[in-house]
This record gives structure tokens, C-alpha cells and sequence, in this order.
């Protein structure tokens, strides 16, 4: 099936490096001694039987865990031990396996909401700050009060919020077309004022892939996007992991359905208890015979 795969794009230059990193919960070592380079430009498949490590491989990589030892680089700068924000202004954005929309917004919102992760005035803060503005229209009224020197600095003060308010208005006209723009990419646009829980479970995994597009990532982890999708949908969805991909956006995958994964993906990276068994191309990855006993439940010796 690696046939499937469109031409790789990668540029060569490492975009995340996972650099020894060990993550132990008590006892158990969810991550041990994991090594891997992610490319500018690749999509690259995480793949592993349950419990393989690859949920707490995202979470070491966007902040949740901090690694016990190792360390996680991304564009050259050190990720572990930053804040989740940070990591988001960093570059990095996430879905999740379990879908976490804000189900009383509406699509539209929901993307905002992304886009206010990335902007350094908020756009959210912009729509409560044009009703605080309005509420003051006796500013103006009275701003021939207090002589010169209270007429000036009245005006100054009203100048400064007029010109306040018009950026901020513009930087929400701005967000909400691209907002609307990312809904139409990913196909959900007519349902843009629909509340998010009366979206159908395909237009919510569709949202949350918007919503994280929105904080404008160089890198986009999706974690089990096609869970619950039926063929076609599954279809739609690796189309859409292509264009992403061919806006610039690099893409990290944890999947487990192995048609969409050999189909999409440039290179896939293995992992079994914690440890990284293999990495390749979806060809290389599929026969070696390491990854066959993962999954078959197998010595590697006997498959
Ligand atoms: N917060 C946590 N506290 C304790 N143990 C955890 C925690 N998160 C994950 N683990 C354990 O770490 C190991 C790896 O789990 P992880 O969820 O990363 O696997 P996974 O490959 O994503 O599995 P799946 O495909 O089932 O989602 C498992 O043994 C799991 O029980």
C-alpha cells in the first residue's frame, strides 16, 4: 500500500527531535529511551500495539509530562519543562483521542478559540472589550469637562480606546475569516454557527483538526483521528492529512488503522512496552518482522 503514499516533501531538516527520552509513571516506564527525528515537510507515522507509549509520547511533547530524563527539541529549542501555552506559540498542536470540543460554542467559536491560543491580543478578549467600550458613551459626552487640560486628556484617553477598539476589530474580522476559512478546509463551513455537540461525530474530529490549524502549527499531532470512521470517511480524512500537509504543516500521526497509516504516511516509527522497535518506510515497516510479532503477539524470532 506504500504505493498510496504521495511524494515525500520533507526537506531534510529535523523539526522535532525526541532525544533519549525516558517518561516512568511509579513503576511503570511508558517511554524508555525513545529516539526519533522528525522532518520539516513529513508525515510521519506512531505506530504501536496498546499501551506502547504513544499517547505519552504526545504528552511529553506539548507539555503535559515532563520526560524523567531525555529531552525533546522542537524547531532547535528545547520543549520539555515549557508550559502548554508556550509549546502551542511554539508551533506544536495536537487533536485528541478523545474528542475535546466546547460543546455549548458554536463550530465558529471553537476555532477562535484556537486562533486566541496564537494571537498576542486576544480575539476572544477583542468581542468583551467592544461591550466594556460601549458602555462607556458618556466619555464622550463629557469630554468638554475639566477646562483644556481635562478636555485633552479626555480626548487622548477616548482616542486610545477608538484606536484600540479598531485593531482589535480588525484583528476579529481577520481571525474570524480564517476561521471560516478553516472550517470550508476541512469541510465543516455550512454547520460554522451550529453548537459543537449537535455536529456529527466526523464534522467534530473535522473541528478539532480546525481548531488546532488555527494556532497556526509547524507541527500538528493527531492522535487516533480516524477512530470510529467508516471507509469513506477514513478516505475523506487521509485526503485532508495530504493538503494539510501541502500547506507546510508537517504531521505526526498516532493511528491504528494500518490501511490509512501505510497510505499516508512517509516514514512510521514503532513502538512496543515503551520501546521504539522499528522505523522506516510504511514498506520497510510493514515486513520487518519485529513489528509483525508486535502485533501478532509473537516471539520476533518465530514470525
Ligand atoms: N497518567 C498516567 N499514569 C499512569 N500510567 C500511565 C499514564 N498514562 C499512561 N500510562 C501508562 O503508560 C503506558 C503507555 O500508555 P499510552 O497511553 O501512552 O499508550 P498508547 O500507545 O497511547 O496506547 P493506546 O493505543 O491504547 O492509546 C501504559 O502502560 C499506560 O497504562
Amino acid at each position: 500500500m506504500a504505493e498510496l503514499n504521495t511524494t515525500t516533501r520533507a526537506t531534510g531538516e529535523p523539526l522535532l527531535e525526541v532525544d533519549n527520552v525516558t517518561l516512568r509513571f511509579g513503576g511503570v516506564v511508558a517511554l524508555d529511551s525513545v529516539n526519533f527525528t522528525l522532518y520539516r515537510g513529513e508525515i510521519l507515522g506512531l505506530i504501536g500495539p496498546n499501551g506502547a507509549g504513544k499517547t505519552t509520547c504526545f504528552n511529553a511533547m506539548t507539555g503535559v509530562f515532563r520526560p524523567t530524563s531525555g529531552e525533546i527539541r522542537f524547531d532547535g529549542e528545547r520543549v520539555s519543562g515549557r508550559k502548554r501555552y508556550e509549546i502551542t506559540r511554539m508551533g506544536i498542536a495536537r487533536t485528541f483521542q478523545n474528542i475535546r470540543l466546547f460543546p455549548e460554542m458554536t463550530a465558529l467559536e471553537n476555532v477562535l478559540v484556537g486562533a486566541d491560543a496564537r494571537h498576542r491580543t486576544s480575539v476572544v478578549g477583542a468581542l468583551f472589550r467592544l461591550y466594556r467600550v460601549a458602555a462607556k458613551p458618556h466619555e464622550l459626552t463629557e469630554v468638554t469637562a475639566g477646562g483644556l487640560p481635562g478636555m485633552v486628556q479626555r480626548l487622548r484617553r477616548a482616542g486610545q480606546r477608538i484606536f484600540g477598539l479598531s485593531r482589535h476589530v480588525l484583528e476579529e474580522r481577520a481571525a474570524r475569516e480564517k476561521a471560516e476559512g478553516l472550517l470550508r478546509f476541512v469541510g465543516v463551513e455550512r454547520r460554522r454557527n451550529e453548537l459543537a455537540r449537535n455536529l456529527s461525530y466526523g464534522e467534530q474530529r473535522r473541528l478539532e483538526i480546525a481548531r488546532a490549524l488555527a494556532t497556526e502549527p509547524k507541527l500538528l499531532c493527531l492522535d487516533e483521528p480516524a477512530a470510529g470512521f467508516n471507509p469513506a470517511e477514513k478516505g475523506q480524512l487521509l485526503q485532508l492529512i495530504r493538503q494539510i500537509r501541502d500547506t507546510g504543516v508537517t504531521v505526526l500521526l498516532i493511528e491504528h488503522d494500518m490501511r490509512l497509516v501505510m497510505g499516508v504516511t512517509d516514514r512510521i516509527v514503532v513502538l512496543e512496552f515503551g520501546k521504539k522497535i522499528a522505523e522506516g518506510s510504511p514498506a520497510e515497516v510493514r515486513d520487518d518482522p519485529k513489528v509483525i510479532a508486535a502485533y501478532l503477539g509473537v516471539p520476533a524470532d518465530a514470525a
